[in-house]
């Protein structure tokens, strides 16, 4: 279904609801710059990482999208974990994971309780950028802690820039970005005003402060279109 959530006057701020739920693949295609490009490549640099019977991680899996693409393209026999907060997406994860016949296990609970139990691989694709800063160290603590030594954390995040200029051109860049993806001025600003204080993006060195701060020994960036990246961190 193609996303027309924010034509209408906004009422509340931004949610992952059963509406933004049944347009979420669509909105995420044309709201975040090259997702499938950025999907790709976290799948096979986890490939490179991963063999059989390994844990699987997948924090903020919305409808699956991820989980199932890796299902399709590793090699090795993995075990699959989805985990989200919002019943609406992980219904339709329930039946797409079906469709594509994927054993994926699904938990419907905050990213904070869970026991990431065993974890060689942890994926989250702007799913931190949703969590209020201090719990996010907390979080990105606990991803640390539960992975295996050769573990691995990808994950995406929107990003800002620390120099104002540079920040607002890159905004600018990103709003021409979604008027060519068919989404008007009235839906951009729409949405800009829900997401506020919602999403609450780092700059490209703050993600990898948080995540050298953990404890992992190493994290880069392995893609970044202008506002957004891909970071790769590795666990001794
Ligand atoms: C932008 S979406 C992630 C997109 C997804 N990773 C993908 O690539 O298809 C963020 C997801 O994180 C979930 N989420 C946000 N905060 C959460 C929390 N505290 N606990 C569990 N899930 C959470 C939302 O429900 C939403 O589905
Ligand atoms: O920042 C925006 O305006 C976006 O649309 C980005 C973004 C994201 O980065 O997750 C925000 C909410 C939706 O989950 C889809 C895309």
């Amino acid at each position: 279904m193609i996303d027309k959530v924010f034509e209408k006057s906004i009422t509340k701020q931004f949610e992952f609801d059963e509406e933004v739920a049944s347009v979420f693949d669509d909105m995420l295609n044309r709201s975040v710059p090259y997702y499938k490009e950025m999907q790709r490549l976290s799948i096979n640099f986890a490939c490179n990482y991963l063999k059989d019977e390994d844990y699987v991680y997948d924090l903020g899996c919305s409808t699956a999208s991820t989980l199932i693409e890796l299902s399709k393209h590793c090699q090795a026999k993995l075990n699959l974990i989805g985990i989200d907060n919002s019943e609406a997406m992980l219904n339709r994860a329930r039946k797409k994971a079906k469709a594509f016949g994927v054993d994926i296990t699904l938990i419907n609970d905050d990213l904070h309780n869970i026991d990431y139990t065993n974890a060689k691989l942890i994926l989250s694709n702007y799913t931190l950028q949703f969590i209020r800063p201090l719990q996010r160290e907390k979080l990105v603590k606990k991803i640390y802690d539960s992975l295996q030594s050769g573990g691995i954390f990808i994950f995406s995040e929107k990003v800002i820039s620390s120099d104002s200029t540079l920040n607002k051109q890159s905004i600018d860049e990103y709003y021409e970005f979604k008027k060519s993806q068919g989404y008007s001025e009235f839906e951009i600003s729409q949405k800009r005003e829900a997401l506020e204080n919602v999403l609450i993006p780092y700059t490209q060195d703050e993600n990898i402060k948080m995540i050298l701060d953990a404890g992992f020994s190493h994290c880069e960036t392995i893609f970044k279109w202008v506002n957004f990246a891909t970071f790769i961190a590795i666990k001794k």
